[in-house]
């Protein structure tokens, strides 16, 4: 083989995984605003509107008046209609429906954007070896979040007025965890080989991480059951640390999920432990090992989880309008984002061998 061809193929071996790297970093931008998008229509309480569930045809929108008739029709026979005070208007009904009919359908552009890329590199053999397994289960991540979502849905057309709040955190949690999947191939394939930064944490990450996810979990519960319209007061709830109707219900764990005072009280400790713990990484990293990478990578998460923590307490003290409450949800995931990248730093390793899925743990030579 000639030089000239072994620079080129030189080259185009390490085009490849750049190529599959920024597509997956497309994928994730629309994740991201995907997750925006959800919170909006949470907060405008448009999720509901659309009570049928076509995966292709209901791509198109009402085309005509008498379209429209019919499906404010079927939203009239919704527990969450009938709660309304006032009743609704058709216009106000087509105002919640473009909400819910562009989550929607952002959801089906993410399936088309991940799956037909996706098969043009299988096609043009561009996937690096072992990455083709850990995109399929991308792929099926994707999936089951549609169905998560027509399951989140679904429970908020029986005798209830608005979703679960499990399916919800649910449904939340699994768009968190294929973000941070699709995001660590995404490092994977453009790091290469990532060194251990010297002395660096190495447990407390992990920590770090179990606590943010609990953080995100109880900020989940605390959308699914609209705690943040209660106790709008910061540090204190009615005037107290920890607020008297905590205990409400029995058994006492069941507090955590459903009684309002516990779960806002909940998720402003964790989100409290969430920031300490992120200054403290980063003090303790930049002490021991400043200006490394992975120390400038905590820093980063330190002052995403400060931002973050302010957007809270914004977002509270104005009683969770709109605009704070999708600025809220896209700090959440910029935290994650500075996470997964520390913890990228820290923990991702070389395969041991071509061919072996990386999943979460290796990475592309
Ligand atoms: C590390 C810090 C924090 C993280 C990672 C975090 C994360 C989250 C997440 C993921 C949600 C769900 C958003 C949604 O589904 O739309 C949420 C909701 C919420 N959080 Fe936080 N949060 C943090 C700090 C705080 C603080 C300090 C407060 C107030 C003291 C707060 C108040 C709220 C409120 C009121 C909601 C409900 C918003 C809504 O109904 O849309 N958060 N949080």
């Amino acid at each position: 083989m000639s030089a000239v061809t072994l620079s080129r193929s030189a080259r185009t071996s390490r085009a490849a995984p750049r190529a599959v790297a920024a597509w997956l970093l497309i994928c994730c931008a629309m994740i991201f605003a995907m997750a925006v998008i959800g919170a909006i229509t949470r907060l405008t309480e448009s999720g509901l509107s659309i009570m049928e569930w076509d995966p292709i045809t209901g791509a198109i929108p009402p085309l005509s008046h008498a379209e429209w008739e019919r499906l404010f029709g079927l939203y009239q026979e919704t527990g969450e209609y009938r709660s309304l005070p006032g009743g609704m208007t058709l216009g106000g009904f087509q105002q919640i429906f473009w909400w819910e009919w562009i989550h929607r359908l952002w959801g089906r552009t993410i399936g088309l954007v991940y799956l037909l890329p996706f098969l043009w590199f299988l096609w043009r053999r561009k996937v690096p070896a072992g990455f083709a397994a850990p995109l399929w289960i991308g792929f099926g991540l994707g999936a089951l979040q549609g169905f998560m979502g027509w399951f989140m849905v679904e429970s908020g057309f029986s005798a209830r007025t608005d979703v679960s709040q499990y399916r919800l955190v649910m449904h939340l949690g699994l768009a968190l965890l294929i973000y941070s999947y699709l995001l660590w191939i995404a490092l994977s394939l453009l790091r290469g080989v990532t060194p251990p930064a010297p002395r660096a944490p190495r447990r407390s990450l992990p920590i770090f991480l179990a606590l943010l996810v609990l953080t995100l979990a109880a900020g989940g519960f605390v959308a699914g059951t609209d705690a943040g319209l209660t106790y709008n007061t910061f540090p204190l709830m009615d005037g107290r640390l920890v607020p008297s109707g905590y205990a409400a219900l029995s058994p006492w764990w069941l507090n955590w999920f459903e009684t309002i005072a516990a779960v806002q009280f909940d998720h402003r400790l964790l989100a409290t432990l969430t920031l300490l713990g992120a200054l403290a990484l980063a003090w303790r990293s930049w002490a021991r090992a400043g200006g490394t990478p992975l120390a400038r990578g905590l820093a980063l998460v330190a002052a995403a989880a400060l931002l973050q923590y302010c957007l809270g307490v914004a977002t509270l003290l104005a009683a969770v309008p709109v605009p704070l409450g999708a600025l809220h949800q896209a700090g959440a995931i910029l935290l994650l984002t500075a996470t997964v990248d520390a913890l990228h730093r820290r923990f991702a390793r070389p395969r041991a061998s071509a061919g072996t899925a990386p999943g979460m743990a290796g990475v592309a030579r």
